[in-house]
């Protein structure tokens, strides 16, 4: 695992930026793996940045989104198919049908989460997966005890993944029950990921990514065993690093 820790946020977003642009550059048609939540905003508005300076060039780019709510429509405020529109494909020369994000309001959504495994393998695996983490140590929304083994699947969110998104929603009723999440196991196919973590809030994580023992508990202890893993976290996330340890 190799740790790359910034300043801050802002040096983080450059430096995931960098990394992507540079997979872009060096193969034109790569297939990237793409995350959600407020921490990867700052590396779209970088890859924004660099497309619009004519650096880099979208046309024969494929992505897979890590996940989707379940139950609601791809133009909801809230939904990840919208959050992926607004902040990087809308902005960039990407084919919409090279877009890839599981469909949470399928009718039948065992069947969804067979056929978006079949996607990853068709269009991926990715040459590069973006990934956040939760503060309970989930990524995509595998939560914790999930298998290691899983393959893309419907999840229930538990109350404290809930909570910590219940501020991008107007009530807490509004937040969704369950989610389709690429599994663990489909997250380990990518062949290089990119874990990015800031501020004190993700502390805790980062400190029992480091130091703790591959647990289905946590679910991104299972980056551990991947091939090629980077951390790239804020000096604040990385806090609890060394003191602890
Ligand atoms: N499904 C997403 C995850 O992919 C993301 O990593 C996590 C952390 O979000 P944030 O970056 O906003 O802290 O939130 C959601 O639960």
């Amino acid at each position: 695992m190799e740790i790359i820790v910034t300043n801050n946020y802002e040096e983080l977003s450059r430096k995931a930026g960098e990394i992507i642009d540079s997979q872009l550059k060096k193969d034109s048609a790569s297939v990237l793996g793409l995350a959600t939540g407020s921490t990867p905003l700052g590396t779209y508005k970088e890859l924004v940045m660099s497309y619009e300076k004519g650096e880099t060039d979208y046309s024969f780019v494929s992505t897979l989104n890590l996940d989707e709510y379940v139950g609601l429509s791809p133009d909801h405020h809230q939904s990840y198919r919208r959050f992926m529109n607004e902040h990087l494909f809308d902005q960039i020369n990407i084919q919409k049908g090279n877009t890839y994000i599981p469909d949470g309001k399928a009718d039948n959504l065992a069947e969804e989460c067979e056929r978006y495994e079949q996607v990853i393998d068709e269009i991926g695996p990715p040459d590069l997966q973006l990934l956040g983490i939760g503060e309970n140590g989930h990524i995509g929304f595998n939560e914790p005890g999930t298998s290691f083994e899983s393959g893309t699947h419907v999840v229930e969110l538990t109350p404290s993944t809930r909570q910590a998104n219940a501020r991008f929603f107007d009530t807490m009723e509004e937040v969704p029950t369950h989610a389709v999440t690429m599994g663990v196991q489909s997250i380990h196919k990518s062949k290089k990921i990119i874990l990015l973590a800031s501020g004190k809030r993700k502390a805790e994580a980062i400190r029992q990514l480091i130091y703790g023992e591959r647990d289905e508990q946590f679910p991104a202890s299972s980056l551990k065993e991947h091939r090629d893993l980077t951390l790239i976290v804020d000096r604040e996330a990385y806090a609890l690093v060394n003191e602890k340890g």
